[in-house]
């Protein structure tokens, strides 16, 4: 019997499908996992996930794409699944060739036509007997695979051609994977994995497996919730996101921290007070940018337990605050490269004079802070690192040519160029990120040719960006791509809001979040109250209402249009 678990990423699919594997072998039964802990049991399939994952192949087409996803899955299916099928009571896969036909036809927009024929080429009839479709909002898993990222710092991963679609592409999967479900209710379950635990998920399922195996009908799946009813103001979203919050509290505290995230308010800052022991550097992280007193309270006490969060989160107003200088001062021996990662951008006396003394031992870090900058102090430094790391020619090392870039985001000067160019051989997805800000005939050439296939990294480029190429490409790819929203941040011109008319259903949380302050007008309020009556169930977005909404302790903040 073959079970297949599929679902967006994050939505829990690695984890669930192992533990309900080692749960039946437990209960006496003889199961195959093809792909046990997270590795595809086809060194082949391997092979191809790494060649798809690579972000060097930035011009992979979506027909090409589809084809090496299906490759990837027949090369599993053909040497490890039916083989396992004769031999196994239970064959379980984690992810199988559905991924495919979603990615090509809800990520990419195929036509059925054109994916099916291939798909249909590579089962060759066989149907899995049960495929559970992990289903979870998307903010969700991001806010998962984030805190599992940020809590199990750098461990090497590569980056990835995943995610250079945009947040929304998840938001597109789901919909993809919830249509194909409803196809074939008989054949699909759909397993919410929203506000459960997972040991609760894994018992179900197990159970499940267990029953089918047994012979018995398959359980009543398990209705999908009636929608909540919408809150009708960005207060009323704010008691409802809180209430959410306090959920989690318990069973999943990560993500009640990490969704306090930037919030401001004395209703806020007591649940931070809460969470604060039991995730010091989740907390400490979402203070980003914070510079109220509260905030400043909770860097101080939290800075022995997590310092490199608390150095991190020393960014926008917060970075030259006398605050923040006594913070790095104290911590510059201990953890002289979050102390030096926290000059990001920074061109004050101070910043160079800490940069000075950290440069000799912590070049990277101080390298890469030099965001923004295209001084000729900025250009000593980075021309003392790279001849360390054996001059020009090294930009040809992917790692060197990554800390490269990060260096010169938003610099537009010949030199930085000349980087770039060398750059692209080896990462050109790191390329387009230096673009932020960038109004050079160079920097637009680029964009526009990689806008594609790259667009989340194209449209963030944009940011504070105002003028006809930058809208035109915000109007192409805003619909495909919610980063276009937040590039335009707080401006309030017609463009804007029409573009924020147009885009609001497909993108309902970026669209607020692109308002800025001018959320507080009574266009915004206007525009945010028809959102939550309309998209009741989307967390994203009752968290930006919340964001809004007036809060304890400050005054409502009110746009000037
Ligand atoms: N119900 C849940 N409660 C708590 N954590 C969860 C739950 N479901 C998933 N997770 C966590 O979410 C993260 C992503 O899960 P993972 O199994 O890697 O997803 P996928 O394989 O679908 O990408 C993991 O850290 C996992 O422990
Ligand atoms: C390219 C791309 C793939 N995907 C999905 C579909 C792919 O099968 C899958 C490949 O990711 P990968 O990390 O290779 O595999 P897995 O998630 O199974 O560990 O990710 C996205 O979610 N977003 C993307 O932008």
């Amino acid at each position: 019997m073959l079970i297949v678990f599929e679902g967006i990423d994050g939505s829990g699919k690695t984890t669930l499908s192992n533990r309900v594997a080692r749960e039946l072998r437990q209960a006496g039964l003889r199961v195959r996992h093809v792909r046990e802990d997270g590795k595809l049991a086809s060194p082949v399939s391997e092979g191809l996930r790494l060649f798809t994952k690579n972000p060097l192949h930035l011009a992979l087409t979506p027909m090409a794409e589809l084809l090496l996803y299906s490759a990837r899955e027949t090369q599993l299916l053909e040497e490890v699944t039916r083989p396992a099928l004769a031999e196994y009571e239970v064959v379980i896969a984690d992810r199988f060739l559905y991924t495919a036909e979603v990615l090509a036809r809800w990520g990419r927009g195929l036509p059925e036509h054109a994916v099916r024929p291939v798909v249909d080429a590579c089962t060759r009839g066989l149907r899995p007997e049960r495929v559970f479709l992990i289903d979870v909002d998307p903010a969700i898993a991001r806010a998962r695979r984030r805190i599992s990222k940020l809590l199990a710092p750098d461990t090497g991963v590569p980056s990835s051609r995943k995610g250079l679609a945009g947040a929304g592409m998840q938001t597109r999967l789901r919909a993809g994977y919830r249509a194909l479900a409803a196809e074939s209710p008989e054949q699909w379950t759909l397993i919410e994995n929203t506000d459960v635990t997972l040991e609760a998920l894994v018992t179900q399922l197990t159970q499940e497996v267990l029953r089918m195996v047994r012979g018995g009908e398959p359980g009543t799946p398990s209705s999908t919730p009636r929608a909540p009813t919408p809150p009708r103001s960005a207060d009323e979203a704010r008691a409802r996101f809180l209430e959410r919050v306090d959920r989690w509290m318990e069973e999943e505290p990560g993500l009640a921290a990490w969704f306090l995230s930037g919030l401001e308010g004395a209703d806020i800052d007591e649940r931070r007070e809460r969470l604060a022991t039991r995730c010091p550097e989740l907390i400490a992280h979402g203070l980003s940018g914070l510079t109220d007193a509260s905030a400043w309270d909770l860097r101080a006490r939290l800075e022995q337990a997590a310092p490199v969060q608390v150095l991190g989160s020393l960014k926008a107003l917060a970075a030259e605050s006398p605050q923040a200088w006594a913070l790095r001062e104290r911590w510059e021996q201990r953890a002289p490269e979050a102390v030096a990662a926290s000059l990001d951008g920074l061109g004050s006396e101070q910043a160079w004079a800490m940069r000075e003394r950290l440069h000799g031992r912590f070049p990277e870090p101080v390298v890469t802070s030099l965001t923004r900058l295209g001084d000729a102090r900025a250009w000593v430094l980075r021309e003392r690192w790279l001849s360390q790391r054996g001059g020009q020619a090294a930009l040809d090392q992917e790692k060197v040519a990554r800390i490269a870039c990060r260096s010169i985001r938003g610099v537009d000067d010949a030199p930085a160029w000349d980087w770039r160019e060398r750059a692209w051989e080896v990462a050109p997805d790191a390329v387009l990120r230096t673009l932020e800000g960038l109004d050079s005939e160079r920097a637009w050439a680029l964009r526009e040719q990689h806008a594609g296939r790259a667009s989340r990294l194209v449209l963030e480029s944009l940011r504070g960006l105002n003028n006809p190429r930058a809208w035109a490409l915000r109007e192409s790819f805003g619909v495909s791509c919610e980063e276009a929203l937040e590039s335009f941040e707080g401006m309030d011109g017609a463009t804007a809001w029409r573009l924020r008319q147009a885009l609001a259903d497909t993108w309902p949380a970026a669209t607020v979040k692109s308002m800025g302050p001018l959320a507080s007008s009574a266009r915004g309020q206007e525009l945010i109250s028809r959102l939550l009556t309309d998209h009741p169930r989307d967390f994203a977005l009752l968290r930006q209402a919340a964001r809004v909404a007036a809060h304890p302790g400050q005054e409502r903040r009110h746009a000037t249009a």
